[in-house]
C-alpha cells in the first residue's frame, strides 16, 4: 500500500512549550500552513481524573509517572570527580526525570513557578554568542509573554503587559510564613521580597505561579498561547499521539509519521520548514535518529551531517531539601493538607475543597512555593572567609574546549566571587519536602505524631559540570543515555556544600525563622544530625 502524503509550509516537532510559541506566533500569518505533531495528547483527550491534575495548581506533583510524563531515567551517576566516599557523587545512583508528554509539554506538569532571571544572567547569556539576549530586548519580549493576573500590591504595578500566559501571586503570598521567610532573608541584609520579573540580583524573591486565577487552574502552552481563537485558525493542524521518529532530509523535506493505531505511514512535506521542538532530551534523540551529531559516536553510514555539539553540554541544576520541624506555637504549615490529600482523607480536604471550588482560593490554587531568595556563596562577607574562598576558586576541573566553554566558565566564575550575583536559589515552602535517592518525591513522616515542618529546597543556581545525552545501543533497541554529570565539575560541589552549610549555620539560626523551629527538633529523615554541617566534608557527602 503506498504511503499517504500531505504537505504543510512548516511542521513543528514537539508541542511543548516552545514549539505552541512557535506554532501561535507562526500561524498569525494566514497564507502559512502549519503542522504541529505532538507525542503525547491534549487534554480533552485525557482521562478525567488525570485533566484536573494537569489543571489543579496543587497537584502538580500527582503527575509524574503518569501517560502525560515521559518519565526518563538517567544512566547511574558516578561522574569523573573521585571522592573517597561511596555516597558522594550520587554513588552509582539512577535518577528518575520526570519530563511532560502531552500538548503543553513540559510547561503541563511543572511546578508552575514563574520566575525570570537575573539580569546579570540575561547579559551573560548574550556575552556567550546570543547577540540580541541582552536584558533590555529580553525584558521586552517577556513582558510580552505574560500578564500579571492577580498579586499584592508590592509587584501589580500598573502594566500595559496582555501577554497570553496568566500569572497570579497565590493569596497566602504574604502569609505568615511568607513573612517570616522575607523577613529572615533581610535580618541576613538582603532585601527581603523582591519581584521576581524584573532582574533583580541577590535577595529574597516573591514567586508568582502560571495560574489563571479566575479560573483556578494552571496556565500553560495549551491553554494560553492555543487559545479558542489560535485553534479555530484554518492554517493550523494539531494532530496528537503522534511520535515523530524520521525526519526526512533529502528533498522533499518533511517528517514521516506512523498511525500507532493503525501502522499506516505517512509522509508529511515541509515545503519551508521543519523546526525541532521536541525538548532537552527529545531534540537531540531525533536529530541523532535521523543521522545528525557526532560522527565519531553515530554509525558511520548513518551519518548524515557531522555535529559534534549534538548531545552534548547537557546541564542541569543539582538540588537538595532540608526539611526542619517548626515549635508547637509556629503559625501553622501546610503538612496537614499534605498529608490529607496523600490519605485521600476527605474530611480535612474537604473545606479547601470547597474554598477551591467557590472561590479558587486555598491550597488547591496555588503550587505552595511562593517564597524564595537566591544568595551569593557564603563567606564572602568577611575577609577571613574571602581568603578561603580565593584559595576555593583556583579550583580547576575538567578544562573548558572551546570559546563557549571558557565564557561559561569565566562568568561562572565572576558569579562566584560576586557578593551581589547569586550562585545558590534558594526555595521556601511551609511543610515537608523531601527526595528518595532515585530523585522521586519522599513520602512526608506519616507516624502519629503528625510533626510540621518548614522546607528548604537548595538549587546550584550556575552549575559549571557538563552530562550528555545520546541515543545508544543496535537499532531495534535503541535507547536514550541520559548522564547529568552532577558534580563532575569538583567546584559545583564546594559550592552547593557551602550554601547547605548555610542553610544550617546560618539562615535558620537567623531570626525571625529560628525562633519559629523546635529547638533540637526532627529535620529531614536521614539527614546527619543537627550542626553536622559546619563539617564542610560532612556537606559534601
Ligand atoms: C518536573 C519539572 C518541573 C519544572 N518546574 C518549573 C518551574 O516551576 N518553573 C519553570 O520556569 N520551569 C520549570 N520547569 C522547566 C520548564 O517546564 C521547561 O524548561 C520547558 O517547559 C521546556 O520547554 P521545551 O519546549 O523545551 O520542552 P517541552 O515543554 O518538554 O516540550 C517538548 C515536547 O515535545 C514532545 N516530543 C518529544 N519528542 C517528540 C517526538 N519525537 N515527536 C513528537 N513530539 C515529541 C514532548 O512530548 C513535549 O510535549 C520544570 C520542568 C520539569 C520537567
Amino acid at each position: 500500500m503506498a504511503a499517504e502524503t500531505t504537505a504543510f509550509d512548516v511542521v513543528i516537532v514537539g508541542g511543548g512549550t516552545a514549539g505552541l510559541v512557535v506554532a501561535s506566533r507562526l500561524s498569525e500569518d494566514p497564507s502559512l500552513q502549519v503542522l504541529v505533531l505532538e507525542a503525547g495528547l491534549d487534554l480533552p483527550q485525557m482521562p478525567e481524573q488525570l485533566m484536573q491534575a494537569v489543571l489543579t495548581p496543587a497537584a502538580n506533583t500527582q503527575l509524574y509517572k503518569t501517560p502525560v510524563d515521559w518519565d526518563l531515567r538517567t544512566i547511574a551517576q558516578s561522574s569523573t570527580l573521585i571522592l573517597d566516599d561511596e555516597k558522594a557523587n550520587l554513588g552509582g545512583r539512577e535518577l528518575s526525570f520526570p519530563q511532560g508528554k502531552m500538548l503543553g509539554g513540559s510547561s503541563g506538569l511543572n511546578g508552575l513557578s514563574f520566575t525570570a532571571s537575573a539580569k546579570t544572567v540575561v547579559d551573560g547569556w548574550a556575552e556567550l554568542g546570543n547577540h540580541g539576549w541582552e536584558w533590555p530586548a529580553f525584558s521586552q519580549s517577556l513582558a510580552k509573554t505574560y500578564t500579571v493576573a492577580m498579586g499584592p500590591s508590592l509587584v501589580t504595578k500598573p502594566s500595559n503587559n496582555q501577554g497570553p500566559l496568566q500569572v497570579a501571586y497565590a493569596d497566602d503570598c504574604m502569609g505568615n510564613w511568607p513573612k517570616i521567610w522575607a523577613d529572615t532573608i533581610e535580618s541576613l541584609g538582603f532585601p527581603g521580597a523582591q519581584d521576581t520579573l524584573t532582574g533583580q540580583a541577590a535577595g529574597g524573591l516573591m514567586v508568582p505561579d502560571t495560574v489563571d486565577p479566575a479560573l483556578g487552574i494552571r496556565s500553560y502552552a495549551a491553554n494560553a498561547y492555543l487559545n479558542p481563537e489560535v485553534r479555530g485558525r484554518a492554517n493550523l493542524t494539531l494532530r496528537t499521539g503522534v511520535e515523530v521518529k524520521k525526519v526526512l532530509l533529502k528533498k522533499p523535506e518533511g517528517v514521516e509519521i506512523t498511525d500507532p493505531t493503525t501502522g499506516a505511514t505517512t509522509t508529511v512535506i515541509a515545503h519551508r520548514e521543519v523546526i525541532i521542538a521536541a525538548g532537552a532530551f527529545g531534540s537531540p534523540k531525533l536529530l541523532e535518529l535521523c543521522g545528525i551529531g557526532d560522527a565519531g559516536r553515530l554509525c558511520v553510514d548513518h551519518v548524515v551531517v557531522d555535529a559534534p555539539g549534538v548531545g552534548v553540554n547537557l546541564q542541569n541544576h543539582p538540588l537538595i531539601t532540608l526539611s526542619f520541624e517548626v515549635a508547637s506555637d509556629s503559625p501553622p504549615t501546610k503538612d496537614a493538607f499534605v498529608r490529607a490529600a496523600l490519605r485521600q482523607d476527605g474530611e480535612v480536604l474537604g473545606g479547601p475543597m470547597k474554598e477551591y471550588m467557590e472561590h479558587r482560593t486555598g491550597p488547591f490554587a496555588s503550587s505552595g512555593m511562593t517564597s524564595a531568595a537566591q544568595l551569593p556563596l557564603p563567606g564572602l562577607d568577611t575577609p577571613e572567609g574571602r581568603q578561603e574562598l580565593e584559595g576555593l576558586f583556583s579550583t580547576t576541573g575538567p578544562s573548558p574546549s572551546g570559546v563557549f566553554a571558557l565564557t561559561h566558565e569565566r562568568f561562572v566564575r565572576a558569579i562566584l566571587s560576586s557578593r551581589s550575583e547569586a550562585s545558590g536559589y534558594y526555595t521556601f515552602g511551609s511543610a515537608y519536602a523531601a527526595f528518595n535517592p532515585d530523585g522521586t518525591s519522599a513520602l512526608p513522616p506519616m507516624d502519629a505524631s503528625e510533626d510540621s515542618y518548614i522546607t528548604v529546597v537548595l538549587m546550584l543556581a550556575h552549575p559549571l559540570s557538563r552530562g550528555s545525552v545520546h541515543v545508544v545501543g543496535a537499532a531495534a533497541e535503541q535507547t536514550l543515555a541520559i548522564d547529568l554529570g552532577y558534580f563532575s565539575h569538583p567546584l559545583d560541589l564546594e559550592v552547593m556544600a557551602r550554601h547547605l552549610q548555610f542553610i544550617e549555620q546560618g539562615l535558620t539560626v537567623a531570626e525571625p525563622l529560628a525562633k519559629w523551629l523546635k529547638p533540637n527538633g526532627k529535620r529531614t529523615v536521614g539527614a546527619p544530625e543537627a550542626g553536622a554541617f559546619k563539617d564542610l566534608e560532612v556537606a559534601k557527602k
